[in-house]
């Protein structure tokens, strides 16, 4: 059994893909309402044509909000968490769940979310989980209650923690890496998950927060010299930060930068996305945090400071 918190773009595909190759799989929604529609409904996984790649039956599911968690785990120990918040939700979902998880035995969770701070907050809240920080270039989108668009199949890198592991006796692989490649996932174990999750911070933080000022699609960024400079701005402030710290980078990573633009050029960002809906994005948690590594480090990141402050005060809304 597998338990997914957060029924958003990723929690709809990786729920839906994982039920219907025959993992039992727990949903946990923001809402009752939700929980209604996709016990209703199922789950429907469209690939980016709009042809249905996947129908799982809401009677072939669990589904429930997460205000019901302590009820229904106060008998069952859970063993493993996909959490699939955004940032912004991860304090929430610890709230709601830790009084019961916390007298269990070690509960694994691998942690899907952009940006980087929220691996350190679970640990601080819940020191007994084995957690799987992951990075990953699936491409999802929800498009109502009960069903998600599945533009663009990735990759997904998951450190794995082996020595905590074995001394929890837990078993990732067959419990959850075999079920996820089961399900079509192109999924692999990493033993430096930090490279990949600055890797990826970094492409997040040059991409999303000029995306999301500009209005444009992923690929728009590509098609003028002002915003290629504002790009390479982003990103030297950001291997500045990642040299004063000591952070491995590679130079390959401008060129991935162009070439994540390139196969996503249709794309809105998730930020943009946010932004369009008048949501909390995750600026704080890429931009933000890269300037508080700035700072911590004595090093200057202004750009991104910027940006940060401008997309925060985007989502202020006229009283
Ligand atoms: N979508 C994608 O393709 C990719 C996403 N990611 C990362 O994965 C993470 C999730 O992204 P995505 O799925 O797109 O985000 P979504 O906003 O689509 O989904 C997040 C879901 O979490 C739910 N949620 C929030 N708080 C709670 C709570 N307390 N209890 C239960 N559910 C809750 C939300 O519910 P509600 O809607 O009711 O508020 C929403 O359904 C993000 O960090 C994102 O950056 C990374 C790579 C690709
Ligand atoms: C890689 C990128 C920029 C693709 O849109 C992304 O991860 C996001 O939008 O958050």
């Amino acid at each position: 059994m597998i338990d997914i918190i957060g029924a958003g773009s990723l929690g709809l595909l990786f729920a839906g893909r994982l039920a219907s190759s025959g993992t039992e799989v727990r949903l946990w929604t923001r809402t009752l309402e939700q929980a209604r529609m996709i016990a209703c409904e199922g789950i429907t996984v469209f690939d980016k044509k709009g042809r249905t790649a996947v129908h799982v039956p809401g009677d072939r599911l669990q589904v429930a909000p997460l205000a019901d968690w302590q009820r229904l785990n106060s008998h069952t120990a859970v063993q493993w968490i996909l959490l699939m918040t955004k940032q912004g939700g991860v304090d929430e979902v610890l709230k709601q769940i830790l009084p019961v998880a916390k007298t269990e035995r070690a509960t694994g969770i691998v942690c899907l979310q952009n940006g980087i701070g929220h691996i350190e907050r679970i640990r601080r809240a819940w020191p007994e989980a084995v957690l799987y920080p992951a990075v990953t270039t699936e491409g999802a989108k929800r498009q109502g209650a009960a069903s998600v668009v599945h533009a663009g199949a990735g990759i997904t890198e998951i450190g794995w923690p082996e020595e905590q592991e074995k001394a929890q006796d837990r078993n990732f692989k067959q419990y959850v890496l075999n079920r996820l490649l089961a399900a079509g996932f192109d999924v692999c174990l990493s033993k430096e998950i930090e490279n990949g999750m600055y890797r990826k911070l970094l492409i997040n933080a040059v991409i999303n927060p000029l995306t999301a000022i500009w209005r444009i699609r992923n690929g728009e960024l590509l098609s003028d010299p002002v915003r290629l400079h504002m790009m390479r701005k982003l990103y030297d402030e950001g291997i500045q930060v990642y040299e004063a710290h000591g952070i491995h980078w590679e130079s390959g990573w401008w060129d991935q930068i162009m070439n994540v633009c390139q196969a996503t050029a249709e794309n809105h960002s998730s930020m943009l996305a946010d932004v369009l809906a008048q949501s909390m994005t995750e600026v704080a948690s890429i931009n933000g945090q890269l300037v508080q590594m700035a700072e911590l480090a004595g090093v200057t990141a202004p750009t991104h400071e910027v940006l940060w402050q401008l997309i925060e005060g985007m989502r202020l809304k006229e009283e």
